[in-house]
């Protein structure tokens, strides 16, 4: 993908029409269904030139989440905008199955049945790991400043040098934690999982809160104080440090643990306290476990993915300051802006294995452009805090 210019904008504007819309890519997760389309913009005409190698289309990759719950209400945005005839055309099948989309997640093959029903379309199943690979690769290769560090409240954006991205860990925190070695693209080995994630934290916290949503309890878990729950070293040191094994006074030792010790209930706990502690406890975890297995492999790059980070500073805070204490310094914790997407993202590449199929290639080329990544292009982005939220991208995509 040629990226020229970018930028986090709002969703499509409301006269954007059918025509303007292709490539619908979905990423259903056990928690959110993420989706990504490409628009095109108005002014860019659509070059028919199939003998062209060098056709570009302008328009805006476009970005959207909905809770997998309430995979109706996503359906219905659907049909609404009418992204779902932004799929491939596939001559040779039966009649209901001629437009198919690309789908990736475990709701992929769960709610198949339903979204033929409800949309009149097949879903072209594409494998999850896949996936998440091609999108890591993608943003890492094409988006300029997609990559950053997080420190002690300092965001630095990384220079990728793209002869020796590899190879690198890449960690998806969604409603449950995959860790995946990367040594290429699409050369990749899952080394690693926990069951503790995202999902875990929002439902452990939604229990002991009563918060309604993930952003409250987010919310919740910037305004607390996790000292007043997790026991620490000076709790137990007399509030001296363990400098002998290198642990400071205020380390957490044991997360949760003043609970036993208080003789207080549930509800003698401020909720803002008890999401920090949680928050802080499968944030630490996390980091641990992807630093040991970027020990066992020799990776120094660790990259996080997953709508788990939000892009919030304490959960990445917390990630990097685990990833730096176990490293002792030599590993490095970084952060993706389109964190929630690298799935959709990698689904939405792979429209370009169908311009490549000769059965089909006749169609693709007219209809439906094919990204490829086009490395070295610069890209402003506005730097805030809220980029991941329905944002667009703004791109050109060669038609093959
Ligand atoms: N609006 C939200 N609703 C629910 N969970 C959210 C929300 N925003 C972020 N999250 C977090 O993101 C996690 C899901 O991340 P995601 O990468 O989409 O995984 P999955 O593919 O399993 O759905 C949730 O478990 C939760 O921790
Ligand atoms: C099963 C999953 C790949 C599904 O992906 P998700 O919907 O959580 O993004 C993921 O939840 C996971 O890797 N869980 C950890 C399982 C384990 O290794 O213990």
């Amino acid at each position: 993908m040629d990226v020229r210019d970018a930028g986090f904008q709002g969703n499509l504007d409301a006269d954007q029409s059918e025509s303007q819309i292709s490539h619908l890519a979905l990423d259903i997760g056990g928690s959110l269904i993420k989706l990504v389309y490409f628009s095109r913009n108005k002014d860019s005409p659509i070059d028919n030139n199939k003998d062209s190698k060098d056709s570009v289309i302008e328009g805006r990759l476009n970005f959207s989440n909905f809770e997998t719950s309430k995979i109706n209400d996503c359906l219905e945005f659907i049909l609404s905008k009418k992204l779902h005839l932004g799929g491939f055309r596939c001559h040779e099948a039966p009649d209901g199955d001629k437009i198919l989309i690309k789908a990736t997640g475990g709701g992929a093959y769960k709610f198949a049945d339903l979204i033929k029903e409800k949309l009149g379309v097949s879903i072209e199943k594409e494998e999850e790991m896949d996936c998440l690979v091609a999108g890591a690769n993608f943003l890492l290769k094409a988006v300029h400043q997609e990559a950053f560090t997080y420190m002690d409240g300092r965001k630095e954006f990384v220079h990728i040098d793209h002869n020796d991205l590899y190879p690198y860990l890449l960690v998806n925190i969604g409603s449950g934690v995959s860790m995946i070695k990367v040594d290429g693209d699409g050369k990749f080995e899952r080394i690693s999982g926990t069951s503790v994630g995202g999902g875990t934290f929002w439902g452990l916290g939604r229990l002991l809160t009563n918060c309604k949503s993930f952003d409250e309890l987010l919310e919740l878990s910037h305004q607390g104080n996790n000292r007043v729950i997790d026991m620490l070293v000076g709790d137990i040191y007399g509030g001296l440090d363990y400098s002998k094994i290198g642990l400071s006074s205020t380390t957490i030792a044991s997360s949760f643990g003043k609970a036993i010790s208080d003789n207080r209930e549930l509800e003698d706990y401020k909720p803002e306290d008890i999401a920090r502690s949680l928050l802080r406890m499968i944030s630490n975890n996390i980091g641990q476990i992807s630093y040991l297995n970027a020990l066992r492999f020799g990776l120094k790059r660790i990259f996080f993915g997953g709508f788990f980070i939000r892009s919030h500073a304490f959960t990445m805070d917390t990630i990097s300051v685990a990833v730096n204490f176990w490293s002792k310094g030599e590993a490095k914790a970084m952060f993706l802006r389109h964190e929630g997407f690298l799935g959709a993202l990698g689904a939405f590449m792979s429209y370009e294995k169908c311009g490549r199929d000769d059965s089909m290639a006749h169609q693709s080329v007219q209809r439906y452009p094919v990204c490829k990544p086009i490395v070295g292009d610069k890209i402003c982005y506005p730097l805030n805090g809220d980029l991941n939220d329905n944002g667009s991208l703004e791109c050109s995509v060669y038609a093959v």
